[in-house]
């Protein structure tokens, strides 16, 4: 009999049901099972409870349903101001997203958006407006306003912590890839935020924008998917109840992404999809971060 012990903050989504001090047995035939299947698709390994967890990363994933979105709360929680980051809130959930961050303890500094939605409202104005300090972050290429304009390879840090910064365009011109940091004291496996250009068994759409699905397979191929195969993918929205997915599982099993350009641009030029309901709303409100929904005096 084997025992393995699961640490607090583990990212992965079947830990954070177990408390810190869990711990599970197993028998040999299903451990080497779990083994072929993990090396087949990058998915967790077992093999050291080191590799499985961060101390030092607080993650907490949240929905917002009328527009499926995915917003996700992260902090350096062993740093004595635990400072937070929000990625991709949405303006409806602006409220419940604040008061966990307040029950948590946590310091918000940064609100961040993978690149200018079209179906929903982010959140970064609101927050700004209540939460005195936070600062806004968008990519460059989107021509957006926020306060901080990020770049391929820029870091966002936030304690020790940190996101990479990586050019995913395809879906809209300016998204981009948030990625943790590869380094001894940042979270094992890495876990990715694709927005829009990576979604679990399926991809953002191209068709506006700036959108192109040449682009698009490029940033999956030579931005995502040379990422490690164990790297958590946690995209910016899902419509069939998905939460997760990894490098290796949708190296193999995305239906889009597995095909080779031509068909994958044949599938994209296909989806025959109605325009997002809030998007002539949406995409002018994103293109300044949320702002215009904000009182004058709190700007
Ligand atoms: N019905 C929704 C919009 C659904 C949609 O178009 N989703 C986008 C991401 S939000 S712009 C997308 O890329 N979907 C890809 C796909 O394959 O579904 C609405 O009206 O808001």
């Amino acid at each position: 009999m084997l025992r393995f012990r699961f640490l607090p903050f583990c990212p992965c989504p079947t830990s954070s049901l177990l408390s810190s001090k869990t711990t599970f047995s197993t028998s040999r035939t299903p451990l080497l099972l779990f083994r072929k299947l993990s090396s087949q698709m990058g998915s967790y390994t077992t093999s050291s409870g080191s590799q499985l967890s961060s101390s030092k990363l607080l993650f907490r994933q949240l929905f917002e349903k009328d527009s499926a979105t995915y917003t996700y709360l992260l902090a350096d929680v062993s740093h004595p101001d635990k400072p937070a980051l929000l990625v991709d809130p949405v303006d409806k959930t602006v409220d419940r997203d604040l008061s966990l961050v307040k029950e948590l303890g946590l310091k918000l500094i940064y609100a961040i958006n993978t690149h200018v939605h079209a179906d929903h409202v982010t959140g970064t104005g609101l927050i700004k407006s209540k939460v005195p300090g936070v600062k806004s972050i968008i990519s460059k290429a989107s021509n957006a306003r926020a306060d901080r304009l990020i770049e391929p390879g820029d870091k966002i840090y936030f304690g020790e912590l940190f996101l990479e910064v990586r050019a995913t365009p395809g879906h809209t011109l300016g998204c981009v890839t948030y990625v943790t940091g590869d380094g001894p004291n940042q979270p094992q496996p890495r876990m990715a935020f694709t927005g829009d250009a990576l979604l679990i068994r399926g991809c953002g759409r191209t068709d506006f924008q700036g959108g192109s699905s040449e682009n698009l397979y490029k940033s999956v191929h030579t931005q995502i998917f040379t990422l490690p195969k164990d790297t958590l993918l946690y995209p910016a929205h899902d419509y069939r109840g998905f939460t997760v997915s990894t490098v290796g599982e949708e190296m193999m099993y995305n239906p889009r992404l597995t095909r080779n350009e031509a068909g994958f641009k044949g599938i994209m030029e296909n989806l025959n999809l109605s325009y997002p309901k809030m998007m002539d709303i949406a995409v002018p409100a994103n293109m300044v971060c949320g702002l215009q929904d904000v009182e004058p005096k709190a700007i």
